[in-house]
């Protein structure tokens, strides 16, 4: 797991460091430009075996001095070098003035606008350091007019240009990764600023895997500019996140990578002991009536898929017979209509997993509350996990906080942004401005006193202490083909499946390792995916991460 840290927060580890006396602002600042220029070559190794010309576009701020750096030691390697600034010299922040000054030494500095980029020799490389992680608004016009001019240059070539970013392409709000548009404007930088790659300093920042991030920054490298370990994130191996620091879903702990078999596989009941099948779990998955079963029979898949002992299916009587037709290995139990949960759950059961197809209304809502009052039994210790998705969560659109009283610190909701803006309408999409889905997350699992799962190609888990996690489908993990009818139903399965032992560990954790599974899975698959592919195609995964 890497730290996500916003804005704020690497402003104070930065200030920390200086503070401490271990290096000041000149010094980070000149590793950063340094690693801006290693990760260029080193991405792009024919740049670094002859000298070629630059284009350095400056802001300002430090992302500006960044790019004083970078103009200066890419001239002293050879090269010719044009910087263009956006913002008055004298006002750059000392750290930043002192390396426009460096410059000032070496050649000159242009004012950035579209008709100086249009006069300006074709470069071989173009380097993005007008804004990085002080950006407060939108861009201003005449940079968003800079960047598109880039576009529509008639420079020979153009298409072979490399273009690099500073910590993010200008323009990305590295807190929530959006772009936040002046819609007087056209344009923006989704459009305009082609970034091939971004480097950025220490760890990743949220806005790197939220929202546009993937679709504006190409790849991410980070450089290391000697803060130190962002923490010993190898103790924090299943361990619920820090209550402040989101992390990043991924089996790389303390900056290396950790075999899979460590991270996710050992958390996997079944690749850890032997045992009888209760000791891996006993799932409970609800399906709808007749001809609406599809998605409960998908979770209930994902959850035996995902190593639970038993799993079994409760459906309404009329809807019995579908079911038998499409099962074996899962059981089955019809629940009339007015019957209570006790007469198909005994205490073995310790997950459930409802809301997939079950419907919008009052019988999923008194399912759903039998669901969470139910206790530990014999297994006081613990409650059984609960699951809710779909169905369940819609069906208490009207009155969210009827479904947050009875949430236990067992229950994990799993909503897309449609449900959680029935139930959030504060924290929707629309409303969020400046809030980053992470905080947005966070304050819904504050409110309803449970784990959230808001699912997304960039998928927020949160916990009501502020633990956060980001799992992004992004990069070189991009799965397009998850957005597929019933991929949340697996999902929710999964959860179940996974957190279903006795001795899985905490909830977040064991919904971390279903995003990072159900990715793996879609990955493996590869295009063509359907839903019912994603269950089949674990074993795979599983064998693939060494279980
Ligand atoms: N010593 C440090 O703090 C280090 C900072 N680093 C670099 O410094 C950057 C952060 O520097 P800053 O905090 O100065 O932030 P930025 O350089 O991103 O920009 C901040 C400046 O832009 C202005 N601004 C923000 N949004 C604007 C908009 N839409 N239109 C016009 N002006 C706008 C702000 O008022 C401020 O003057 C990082 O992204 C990184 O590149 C690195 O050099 C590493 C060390
Ligand atoms: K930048």
């Amino acid at each position: 797991m890497t730290e996500l840290l916003t804005s704020a927060q690497m402003r104070a580890v930065e200030q920390a460091a200086m503070d401490s006396g271990t290096v000041t602002g000149l010094e980070l600042m000149e590793r950063a430009g340094q690693g801006v220029i290693d990760a260029a070559f080193s991405h792009w190794p024919e740049l670094a075996q002859a000298a070629h010309r630059a284009l350095v576009l400056c802001g300002p701020g430090n992302n500006g001095g960044d790019g004083f750096v970078i103009a200066r030691l890419l001239k002293e390697a050879g090269w010719e070098v044009d910087p263009f600034l956006y913002g008055d010299a004298d006002k750059l922040p000392p750290d930043a003035k002192a390396n426009h000054q460096r410059w000032a030494a070496m050649g000159g500095v242009m004012e950035l606008t579209a008709e100086n980029l249009q006069a300006a020799v074709r470069p071989d490389l173009i380097v993005d350091a007008v804004f990085g992680t002080g950006l407060t608004r939108p861009l201003p016009s005449v940079v968003q007019q800079a960047f598109s001019s880039l576009g529509r240059n008639k420079w020979k070539g153009r298409t072979s240009i490399r273009r690099i970013a500073v910590d993010c392409p200008s323009g990305l709000n590295l807190d929530t990764g959006m772009v936040p548009h002046d819609l007087e404007k056209t344009g923006g930088v989704i459009s305009t600023n082609l970034t091939q790659l971004t480097v950025t300093f220490h760890t990743p920042k949220p806005g790197h895997y939220l929202g546009a991030g993937p679709l504006v920054c190409g790849a991410v490298v980070i450089a290391d500019i000697g803060l130190g370990p962002s923490d010993p994130e190898r103790s924090m191996l299943g361990q619920p996140p820090d209550d402040r620091r989101a992390r990043l879903v991924e089996p790389v702990f303390a900056g290396s990578n950790l075999p899979p078999r460590i991270w996710p596989g050992s958390f996997v009941s079944k690749s850890r002991r032997n045992g009888h099948k209760f000791n891996h779990g006993h799932v409970m998955v609800f399906a709808g009536g007749v001809g609406r079963g599809g998605a409960g029979r998908l979770a209930a898949r994902a959850a035996l898929r995902a190593g639970a002992g038993v799993v079994t299916l409760v459906c309404p009587p009329s809807a019995l017979i579908e079911n038998a037709c499409h099962l074996d290995a899962i059981m089955l139990r019809a629940l009339p209509k007015d019957a209570r949960l006790d007469s198909v759950a005994d205490d073995r059961v310790t997950a459930f997993c409802i809301g997939p197809g079950l419907g919008v209304n009052d019988r999923t809502r008194d399912l759903v509350a039998q669901v969470l009052a139910r206790r530990g039994g014999t297994r006081a210790w613990r409650d059984p996990v609960v699951v809710l998705d779909a169905d369940a969560l819609g069906s208490f659109a009207g009155d969210p906080v009827a479904l947050f009283d009875q949430c236990h610190p067992r229950t994990i909701l799993t909503p897309h942004e449609g449900e959680f803006a029935r139930l959030f309408p504060d924290l929707a999409l629309s409303q969020r401005g400046d809030l980053s889905k992470i905080d947005a997350a966070r304050q819904a699992a504050a409110r309803a006193g449970c784990t959230v799962l808001l699912k997304g190609p960039d998928t927020v888990i949160a916990t009501p202490r502020g633990g956060a996690s980001l799992h992004a489908a992004a990069y070189d993990r991009n799965a397009p083909w998850l957005a597929t009818a019933g991929a949340g139903d697996v999902l929710a399965g999964l959860i179940a499946g996974l957190a279903a032992p006795d001795t899985s560990a905490d909830l977040i954790t064991m919904a971390e390792i279903a995003a990072y599974l159900h990715v793996e899975c879609a990955a493996s698959f590869g295009p063509g995916l359907i839903a019912e592919d994603l269950p089949e195609e674990l074993p795979k995964v599983f064998r693939a991460i060494g279980l």
